[in-house]
């Protein structure tokens, strides 16, 4: 059993739990963080920094290293853990997310999805088979099924063809898996914003019984509303011995409202996207640290947070160094944004063990956001 899902917790104000996630390369606290590392690093941060900040597991993607620099080369390194020098838990995503917002010239069957490398122009084919070889040559203690994310808004009858597909993919990746011993491979649920296809797909899955559970086809540009009325009916459907994962997700407010709604896994690139232009999160909200107005500010970003960058930097240097496009502006905007969604996800497992998740919430919004929303 390479992942076992501990559930410590249950809420009594929401759906939230507290858990611990065992893999083979240590112990994750759920409701959890995930920073992304996209091509085997999270962008400008060491190991080290990342481990220092109490990163536990970090997310990398199938697409972008099979374009690059091959899963063969990851696999002769020793596998993503040693290449990358991270020996605490992996998850990659398995692909198809990526083929969709990155590649052109795609092409959908049965089969699998061909596409041209955004990076060579030539022409390139990932099936659920070549799905599972990459990602059992990269060795990631969690995988992800080759799965189809339909766009938003979609044709419900598309969405149906889709889900099924999907399904039917499923299954290839479960018989491909050559590694079910030390790489848990989670199912995504899919169906779109059509509640009747969620439940079917949610149903489907769960029969599987997978070692843990996906909720994708969400944060594809639905108002945030339709992603939490959909995570309402979809997450209870998901057995409580078994973690969720809802992909690509987020901001503050929507891993706190996730949460509350039964999810125990989170990751998105906003945090280390945002801060390579100079926007930050702090307990009093955005910080655009970039903006004039901090020209002459020579207080901490965050007067809140104990982080190496608020305890040896001013507003007023990181607007410098992120103007004049010095790396190591980015990295002191990325390691605080980081830090911040770390210690956010911490607050969130105390709210939880002491029932009083929703109040929160609500203290939280109205600090970041002036407002309860
Ligand atoms: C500044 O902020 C940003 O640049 C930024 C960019 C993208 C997202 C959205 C990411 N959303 C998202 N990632 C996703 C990844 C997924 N992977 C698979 N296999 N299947 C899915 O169904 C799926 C859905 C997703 N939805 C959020 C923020
Ligand atoms: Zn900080």
């Amino acid at each position: 059993m390479p992942v076992r899902y501990e559930l410590i917790k249950e809420c009594k104000q929401s759906g939230a739990r507290l858990g611990r996630l065992h893999t083979p390369h240590g112990t994750i606290d759920t409701p959890i963080f995930m920073p992304v590392g996209t091509q085997a690093t999270v962008k400008a941060m060491s190991p080290e920094e990342l481990k220092e900040m109490g990163s536990q597991i970090i997310l990398s993607n199938t697409y972008h290293l099979f374009l690059r620099p091959g899963h063969e080369i990851v696999k002769e390194a020793g596998g993503l853990h040693t290449f990358m020098n991270w020996d605490r838990a992996i998850l990659t995503d398995s692909g198809g997310f990526q083929v969709f917002s990155l590649s052109q010239l795609r092409n959908i069957t049965e089969e699998g999805v061909s596409f041209r490398s955004h990076l060579s122009g030539e022409k390139l084919f990932i099936s659920p088979e070549k799905a599972m070889e990459i990602q059992n040559a990269l060795g990631a203690d969690i995988i992800m099924a080759f799965d189809e994310c339909p766009p938003y808004p979609a044709e419900r009858d598309y969405v149906k063809a889709s889900a099924e597909r999907t399904y039917r993919w499923l299954k290839r990746c479960i018989s491909a898996h050559q590694r079910p011993g030390d790489q848990a491979l989670f199912g995504i649920v899919q169906g779109g914003m059509y509640r009747d296809l969620r439940e079917e797909s949610a149903r489907q899955l769960v029969d599987l019984d997978l070692p843990g559970y996906a909720v994708g086809g969400l944060s594809v540009g639905e108002p945030k509303e339709i992603m939490y009325e959909v995570l309402s009916y979809t997450t209870p459907l998901l057995p409580k011995d078994k973690p969720r994962y809802l992909m690509g997700v987020g901001s503050p407010d929507a891993l706190i409202q996730g949460a509350i709604l039964g999810i125990d896994m989170f990751d998105c690139v906003l945090p280390t996207r945002i801060a390579r232009n100079g926007t930050t999160m702090t307990s009093q909200g955005r910080v655009v640290v970039r903006n004039a107005k901090y020209a002459r500010d020579f207080s901490p970003l965050d007067p809140n947070c104990d982080c190496y960058t608020c305890r040896n930097y001013s507003r007023a240097y990181l607007r410098h160094l992120i103007k004049a496009d010095e790396i190591f502006g980015l990295r002191l905007t990325s390691y605080h944004n980081l830090y911040f969604l770390l210690r956010l996800m911490e607050k969130v497992r105390q709210a939880i063990m002491e029932d009083r998740l929703l109040t929160f919430r609500d203290e939280f919004m109205s600090q970041y956001y002036g407002s309860t929303h």
